[in-house]
């Protein structure tokens, strides 16, 4: 059997008395969109910090393409390939959404960071950049300032200047967070395009969303993991329906 490009083993993490994250086990394979679902404070986002290398946790291990990590800091992370998405914060609002995504390759490609003028004449970093934006459809906003983007298109930038990093994984925090029906139908579009290329393990709420892109889905609850399947098992499961689906759909 082929080793999993991310192996979660009984990991844990706690806040004071609550067990955010329990004895959880999860593996996703190379190339599959891996869904992460579960009710409001299930510990989707606290997992995916652990995976980030931002929270530490207290016991088990996270192994990525069959090297242990726990112990890794997130500053190293992306340099392995394993790239946390959607920090709103890190857009320079005031530079064209072309110079935000070359700033963003430059740090992969190990350019100085002296001055910003030269980023923009770096045909490599450029021709990087002008790419992501293609694969995220930002071409047309390249020479637009940031801060002059709809929200959506904000979305689809950082998704641009995660994918310059060469993922092997990428983690995607509520990439549909706040947008509207034909948005969020859009960005499914764009992530479909890149399945195959790109791992991807997806937080997300919009159930549409998820189940139009998910190869497999992993349901959490308290921290715990209780299933995981394709689609159609989640769809079926009983014990997902109670906690979970059954109650969206009675929403
Ligand atoms: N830094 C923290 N300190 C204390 N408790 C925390 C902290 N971060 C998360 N929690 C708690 O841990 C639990 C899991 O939170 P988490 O944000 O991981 O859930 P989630 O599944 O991502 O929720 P949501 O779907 O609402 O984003 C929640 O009860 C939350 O209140």
């Amino acid at each position: 059997m082929t080793e999993p490009l991310l192996r979660v083993d009984g990991l844990a993490k706690s806040f004071g008395a609550l067990r955010a994250t329990d004895d959880l086990s999860l593996e996703v394979a190379e190339g599959e969109i891996h869904a992460l679902i579960g009710p409001n404070g299930a510990g989707k986002t606290t997992l995916v910090s652990q995976l980030s290398g931002e929270l530490t946790p207290n016991a088990g291990r996270i192994l990525f393409d069959g090297r242990d990590i726990t112990a890794m800091s997130a500053y190293e992370r992306p340099h392995i390939g394993l790239v946390r998405s959607f920090q709103i914060t890190s857009i320079f609002p005031e530079f064209t959404t072309l110079e935000n995504v070359a700033l963003a390759a430059q740090s992969r490609t190990g350019h100085s960071f002296h001055f910003f003028a030269p980023v923009a004449r770096d045909r490599t970093l450029n021709d990087i950049a002008m790419t992501a934006l293609r694969d995220v459809a930002l071409d047309d906003a390249a020479g637009r300032p940031a801060h002059a983007l709809s929200h959506g298109q904000q979305r689809r930038l950082e998704l641009a200047m995660a994918l310059v990093l060469q993922p092997r994984l990428l983690l995607l925090d509520e990439p549909m967070a706040g947008m509207g029906p034909d948005e969020s139908a859009f960005v499914v579009e764009v992530l479909s395009k890149l399945r195959g290329d790109v791992t991807m393990l997806l937080i997300e709420h919009d159930m549409d969303a998820v189940f139009a892109l998910a190869d497999r889905i992993t349901v959490l609850v308290y921290g715990r993991s209780i299933a995981t399947g394709t689609p159609a098992d989640i769809r079926e499961n009983p014990a997902v329906r109670e906690a979970y689906l059954g109650d969206e759909e009675a929403a």
